[in-house]
Order: C-alpha cells, then sequence, then structure tokens
C-alpha cells in the first residue's frame, strides 16, 4: 500500500490532475505559488499535499526518521479536523499558512540560522495553527460562555483548542509522527509550537510587533549577513513573529489572492456577525454586514496592522521581504481606490 506521489489521492474526474499538481507545487519555494488550485487538484486536502511536499523537500521526513505514511496519516487526520464549513479558517488556511511560512524561512538572511527540530516544529505549528476553528472569535466565545472559554478561562481559547487537538490527535494509531524523536527533542518541539501557536492570538500583537521593533533596532548579523540569535527567547521570538507574519499574509499575497483571502473573511466574519444579531448580541466590529465596508476596512486593517508589521519583519530580514512588501503596497492602493468617492491617486 505504497503512498501516492503527493500524499493524496488525486480527483479521478480530472484526467490531468497529477501534471497540473506537479506544475503547481514547482512554484513551492515562491510567494505566488496558487494554494486554491492546489485545493481543488487534491480534492480540498491542500494541507496534507503542501505538508507532506514540503517535509520530503526539505528532508525531514528522513532527518527525523518520520515514517511517511505515518505522516500522511496524521495529516490527513489534522485535515479532517479543520471545518470545511468554515469561509476563512479551514484547511485552505492552514496549507497557506504552512507554505508562507516555509517561504519566510528560506529568506537568505535566516540561512542556516534555524536547526531542522526549530524547521520541523514551525512548519508543524503553521499546520495545525487553527484546526478545530468554529468560525468564531475568541471574543464571541467569552461573551456566550461556551464550553471551550470555560475550559481556557477565557484566555486564548481558540489557540490552546487547536494546540490540545493537534497534540491529541499525535497519540492515535499510525498518527505519532514524532515517535522516532528522543524525549528531550519532543519536549522541545512541543515547547516551540506551544510558544509559536499561543502567538497567533491577536491580542498578543502590538506585544509581539514591539518586541520585534527591538530586535530589529538591535539586530546583530554575521559577517555573512545571516542574522545572529545566540538564545532560545531570540530564536523562539523570531519564530512566532514569522508565524504571525505568515498568519497575517493575505493582503501581503499577489491582488487577485488577497482579493480570495478578504471575501473569505468577510464571509465568515458575516456569518458572526449574524450569529450576534440573531442572539441579540452587541455586532463585533467588521462583522455587520450591512455597515462595514470591506475595502475601507482593509484600508485600515493594512495602516494600522498589516504594513506596521510587515514593514518591521522586512527590516529584520533586509532586503529579502522587499517584493512582499510591494504587493502589500499595491493590495493598500487597490482596496483605496476601490473607496467610493475616494481621493484621486496622487499624481507625480
Ligand atoms: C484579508 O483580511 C483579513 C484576513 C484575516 C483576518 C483575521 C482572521 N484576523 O485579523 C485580525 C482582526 O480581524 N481583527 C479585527 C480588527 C481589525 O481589530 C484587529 C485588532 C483584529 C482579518 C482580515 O480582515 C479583517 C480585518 C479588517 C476587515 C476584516
Ligand atoms: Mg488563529
Ligand atoms: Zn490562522
Amino acid at each position: 500500500d505504497s503512498l501516492p506521489r503527493f500524499g493524496v489521492p488525486l480527483p479521478q474526474d480530472l484526467p490531468n490532475a497529477e501534471e497540473e499538481l506537479e506544475r503547481e507545487l514547482d512554484n513551492i519555494d515562491k510567494w505566488g505559488m496558487d494554494i486554491f488550485r492546489i485545493d481543488m487538484l487534491t480534492s480540498h486536502r491542500p494541507l496534507t499535499c503542501v505538508s507532506y511536499t514540503l517535509f520530503e523537500e526539505r528532508n525531514l521526513l528522513k532527518s527525523f526518521n518520520i515514517p511517511p505514511k505515518t505522516f500522511v496519516t496524521y495529516m490527513l487526520n489534522i485535515e479532517e479536523h479543520y471545518n470545511k464549513e468554515v469561509k476563512y479558517h479551514n484547511q485552505v488556511h492552514a496549507a497557506d499558512v504552512t507554505h508562507s511560512t516555509h517561504f519566510l524561512l528560506c529568506a537568505p538572511a535566516l540561512e542556516s540560522v534555524f536547526t531542522d527540530l526549530e524547521i520541523l516544529a514551525a512548519l508543524f505549528a503553521a499546520c495545525i495553527h487553527d484546526v478545530r476553528h468554529p468560525g468564531l472569535n475568541n471574543q464571541f466565545l467569552v461573551n456566550t460562555n461556551s464550553e471551550l472559554a470555560i475550559m481556557y478561562n477565557d484566555e486564548s481559547v481558540l489557540e490552546n483548542h487547536s494546540l490540545a487537538v493537534a497534540f491529541k490527535l499525535l497519540q492515535m494509531d499510525n498518527c505519532n509522527m514524532l515517535e522516532a524523536l528522543n524525549k528531550k527533542a519532543v519536549a522541545a518541539v512541543q515547547k516551540m509550537v506551544i510558544d509559536m501557536v499561543l502567538a497567533t492570538d491577536m491580542v498578543k500583537h502590538m506585544s509581539l510587533l514591539a518586541e520585534l521593533k527591538t530586535m530589529v533596532e538591535t539586530k546583530k548579523v554575521a559577517g555573512s549577513g545571516v542574522l545572529l540569535l545566540d538564545n532560545y527567547s531570540d530564536r523562539i521570538q523570531v519564530l512566532k513573529n514569522l508565524l504571525h507574519c505568515a498568519d497575517l499574509a493575505n493582503p501581503a499575497k499577489p491582488p487577485d489572492f488577497c482579493q480570495q483571502w478578504t471575501q473569505r473573511v468577510m464571509g465568515e466574519f458575516f456569518t458572526q456577525g449574524d450569529l450576534e444579531k440573531e442572539k441579540k448580541m452587541e455586532v463585533s466590529p467588521m462583522m455587520d454586514r450591512n455597515t462595514v465596508v470591506v475595502e475601507k476596512s482593509q484600508v485600515g486593517f493594512i495602516d494600522y496592522i498589516i504594513h506596521p508589521l510587515w514593514e518591521t519583519w522586512a527590516d529584520l530580514v533586509y532586503p529579502d521581504a522587499q517584493d512582499i512588501l510591494m504587493y502589500l503596497e499595491q493590495n493598500r492602493e487597490y482596496y483605496q481606490g476601490q473607496i467610493r468617492d475616494s481621493p484621486p491617486p496622487e499624481t507625480a
């Protein structure tokens, strides 16, 4: 029972799915890889396909004696535990964040900075970071006294839940992809994954960015130009920000992907807004389909959250993220231009 070439069975009704998929995956080291097409070509299993391809490309399965069958069984299990009915926080988002994490780790400024164990932890964290997301945010779960909020005492509820589910699934039959690692290595991976995923909670955004800015101001680089990170605190701080950037990369992607992500997230947000209305709750900001101006909220999101974060990341790995910054500025101009009766673009 050998594994399919890309880890997942391909749709029978697409004659040349395998060669189409191979062509898309040839772009796996590029920012513009089309994750939506990979989702279609893999019958909605992009996460297993992308993670399997990345682990193979980085030789992580051999380095850590991870049986390919075990890896795929676990990832398919994780993929099953993302909600297909949720419009944004589903397996396509997880696959996208995993691919973006890989790309950011490829920055020349980070060459040979992180060990294979740290890279395994970062990719694993990206794969599982939103598993079992209900399409509702932490504030809603807290406001409605949900089971999950009570379980996690209102603290990073979704992030704690995704972590617990991911590590629980690791114990299922033929799923323990870390079984060949020694106890110390498993403990190290688990700690890094927990630290990274908890840092994806948006309430941590401002403090994470402040720390990143301090790191940039005091950054030490080796003669070769790569970052010098000589303690766990600095290393995990870069990995937390790297995953946070990957999680907030939509406005920094090529325009048509950016616009697809915006449609998906607004679909999820408006569904929550509708539910809040139904429950006679106060409707959350950005979630009222009758009042939100999508383009305006994207410009605000980019100006106040996304650009400050990516500008700082780009400083840290200068000049490796300049093209990403270009997409971000292009998308900001696009949304600004879409706002009715907006001022004409500045003439040179
Ligand atoms: C492509 O666009 C988005 C992609 C992802 C997101 C997610 C999942 N979270 O981002 C944080 C957030 O939503 N916050 C709500 C408010 C902006 O305050 C902030 C502190 C946190 C949101 C996106 O767009 C949103 C934001 C602006 C209009 C809808
Ligand atoms: Mg999340
Ligand atoms: Zn996410």
